[in-house]
């Protein structure tokens, strides 16, 4: 029974039941018990903060205030980090995501690509120029990519920039209506700087895509510069706080030294200067590609948070007549929708951090001249970041599910982290095209293998015996699991290559061929990634030191994520007989097992996470599990509760009522 003050006693008892010190599993998530202790400072400096709380609940904002508070909140955000000096990417997006949870900020763009961009693509000039302007936000700048006829295919953008060497200019031109530059964040009301992707044009030839310094605003009034014409591209299915934004260049001329010379250039009478890769040029998306792993981990485990807690504290349907109400936890279809994502929320944690590893990794080797890892390097970040973006998105919507009637409450705070986390899917490139781009990378790998090159470590199990059948036994060993995952992906692999192979040889050319074959491609790049990220976690947890009661805690955690995803792909495990149907029937009852075994963990597995109430902001997720009281509450704050009888009641219902409906003709 629960009370209304404390703990709720289910919750409370859920956590004198969990077989692990939820402290050592925070350790090990985080890294260390100093990394944790920075975390839970650098949340309590914006949680206790009395700035984040004067604003009304961000459910109750109109568009217009969802932008301007979140504007406020970011850029005291930043002059936090200023005083504070947090300087480390890790500290800024812990403080970040406490003291804005799910906010999309309106100078956001302006931190992730606008300033990295220079950073990196930049020359020492230019980022000397530019820097300290982007730093004190007397530039604000964004990524302006993306037009409204493309955003996928960036080689076929249409924006120019021809080089005029009588001026040492570039002439900026948007040609059509479809070339308006479509979808940047923050381009429409806050930037006054955008780094334009455009066709450059100099000695008459096109050089492909790069990058321009474009100013669009006043500096002083923020009006729109001549040739300029700019706004907000109106609301959208969230981001109500981002003004992402449109941009029309109507021969906008700029200096020579705007565009980003770092790797291509143009030289003073016109000549073109090739950078070492042309991909280069694309290093921006890549960086963010790499964070969309652990934004979208964090997302799908707060949603767990919530929807766990509250399916311990809700009681639903007495279980025999007349006796107690259960506990919707204990329902096996609530688990079996639940734990496998809180399974999920685990692993693409571990995912999120070695895509950060790698990513600093490898850019530092590219920095010192060294491109060898690029390919790598793009097939995994776009890989991981479609593959975490998608499963994420899927599993906070089923978490919300699972929360019944209120979960379709903004009381849940379920909506909010959703329309955050689904764009992932789409920004930073569209999940099947860069499914297409992992599936490029796993048809140059296959060639190499039938080449009897050799292959990078993490592509070795192409070369598995596709004849060997499965080594699961009833122990269900976490080798096995690997296996079994890696044998699906090399064969998928295999099958996509001989699609391509056949259609070759009825006489298609390779582009029809590819065509032909993308679906298969885009199977076989998923099961790659699945592959990927199962070997990730169970490697984590065998090979990582922690204590040994969140180990083996966390060994069934991992065996689920690997179990449920078998079982709810069988098809494409048992499709060349790897397993038989005995091993099908062993691996169905593990599934049901591991539930269960999962059960009395379920809450400290969640509490481990450590997110506050403050950044969780939902009535279902609360600590306390004081659900109820906190729904009355938050009813009771709606602003339309804030009269007892609304206007409309004597405008609309009472004349309907009388029969009068003379108000209707005066529109
Ligand atoms: C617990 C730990 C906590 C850690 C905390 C970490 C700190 C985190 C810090 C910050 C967190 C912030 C959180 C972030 C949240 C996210 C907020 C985001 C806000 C929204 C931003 C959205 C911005 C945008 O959307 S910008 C626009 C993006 N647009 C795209 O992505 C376009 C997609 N299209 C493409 O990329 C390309 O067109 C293409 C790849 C599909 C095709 O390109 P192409 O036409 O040029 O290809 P080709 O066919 O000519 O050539 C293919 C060839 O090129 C190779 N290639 C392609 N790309 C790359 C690359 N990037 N690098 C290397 N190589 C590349 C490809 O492999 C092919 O090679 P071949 O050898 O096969 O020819
Ligand atoms: C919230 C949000 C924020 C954004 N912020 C920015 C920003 O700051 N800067 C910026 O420049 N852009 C931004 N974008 C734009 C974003 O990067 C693009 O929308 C994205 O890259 C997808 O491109 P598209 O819209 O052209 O989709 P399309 O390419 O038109 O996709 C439509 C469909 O066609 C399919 N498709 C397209 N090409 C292929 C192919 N080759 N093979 C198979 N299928 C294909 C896709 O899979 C998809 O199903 C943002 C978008 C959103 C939603």
């Amino acid at each position: 029974m629960a009370t209304t003050t404390g703990v709720n006693s289910d919750l409370a008892k859920e956590r004198n039941n969990s077989t692990f010190d939820v402290e050592e599993l925070s350790n090990f998530i985080y890294r260390g018990p100093e990394k944790v202790k920075r975390r839970r400072y650098l949340h309590n400096l914006a949680t206790k903060d009395p700035f984040f709380r004067k604003f009304k609940p961000w459910a109750f904002q109109t568009r217009e205030e969802q932008y301007e508070i979140c504007l406020q909140k970011h850029l005291y955000i930043n002059k936090k980090c200023k005083e504070l000096n947090l300087t480390e990417p890790v500290d800024k997006f812990f403080y970040t995501e406490a003291a804005a949870p799910h906010e999309n900020s309106p100078i956001g763009l302006h931190t992730v690509m606008f300033i990295p961009t220079i950073e990196k693509q930049g020359t020492e000039e230019q980022k000397k120029r530019w820097l300290p302007l982007a730093e004190s936000l007397k530039m604000i700048g964004t990524y302006a990519q993306t037009e409204m006829g493309h955003g996928t295919f960036i080689r076929g953008l249409e924006t120019t920039a021809t080089y005029d060497p009588r001026t040492r200019e570039f002439i900026l031109n948007s040609p059509t209506i479809t070339s308006m530059k479509y979808w940047p964040g923050n381009l429409g009301k806050t930037t006054n700087h955008c780094l334009v992707m455009a066709q450059l044009y100099t000695q008459g030839k096109n050089c492909g895509i790069h990058m321009f310094m474009v100013q669009i605003r006043d500096l002083e009034t923020h009006m729109p510069l001549a040739g300029i014409e700019v706004g907000d591209i109106g609301p959208k299915f969230g981001y109500g706080t981002n003004d992402n934004g449109f941009l029309r260049l109507s021969n906008v001329r700029i200096p020579r030294e705007n565009m980003l010379m770092r790797y291509s250039k143009v030289l003073e009478d016109g000549t073109y200067v090739k950078p070492p890769n042309a991909k280069i040029a694309y290093g921006s998306m890549v960086l963010v590609r790499a964070a969309i792993v652990t934004d979208a981990a964090r997302a799908l485990a707060q949603a767990c948070v919530i929807s766990i807690r509250y399916s311990a504290v809700r009681r639903q349907t007495e279980v025999s007549p007349g006796g107690e109400e259960a506990q919707i936890i204990d329902y096996q279809t609530q688990q079996y929708r639940l734990f496998p994502l809180l399974a999920t929320s685990y692993a693409m944690y571990f995912a999120g951090r070695f895509m950060y590893d790698f990513y600093l990794k490898t850019t530092a080797e590219i920095e010192g001249g060294n491109l060898d890892s690029m390919p790598q390097l793009h097939a995994i970040s776009a890989g991981l970041k479609a593959f975490s973006s998608w499963m994420c998105s899927a599993g906070v919507e089923t978490c919300r599910l699972c929360c019944g009637g209120h979960g379709y409450s903004h009381a849940s705070g379920l909506p909010k982290i959703y329309i955050d986390v689904v764009p992932g899917c789409t920004y930073e490139g569209e999940n099947n095209v860069m499914m297409l781009q992992v599936a490029r990378f796993l048809m140059k790998m296959y060639g190499k293998l039938q080449n009897g090159e050799a292959l990078p470590t993490f592509m070795q199990y192409m070369s598995t015996d596709l004849n060997k059948k499965s080594c699961m036994t009833e122990e269900v060993a976490l080798n096995c699991l690997v296996m079994a995952y890696e044998h699906r992906a090399a064969r998928m692999i295999r099958d996509a290559a001989a699609s391509m192979e056949k259609l070759v040889q009825s006489g298609k050319s390779p582009v029809e061929a590819w065509n032909g074959s993308t679906v298969m491609l885009t199977w076989a790049a998923i099961a790659h990634c699945h592959a990927f990220v199962t070997k990730l976690f169970v490697e984590t947890v065998v090979k990582s030191r922690m204590d040994s009661k969140v180990q083996s805690a966390l060994t069934s955690l991992c065996k689920l994520y690997a179990v449920h995803g078998i079982v709810e792909n069988l098809g494409g495990f048992i499709q060349d007989q790897f397993f038989d149907s005995k091993q099908v029937k062993i691996l169905q009852k593990k599934l049901m097992q591991l539930l269960a075994e999962i059960r009395p963990n379920a809450v400290a597995f969640v509490d481990a996470f450590d997110y506050p109430d403050e950044v969780l902001q939902s009535c279902l997720g609360r600590y306390d599990g004081q659900v109820y009281q906190a729904l009355y509450d938050y009813a009771k704050s709606s602003p339309m509760n804030e009269k007892e009888v609304l206007d409309s009641y004597y405008k609309y219902i009472k004349p309907a009522q009388n029969g009068k409906y003379q108000q209707y003709s005066k529109l």
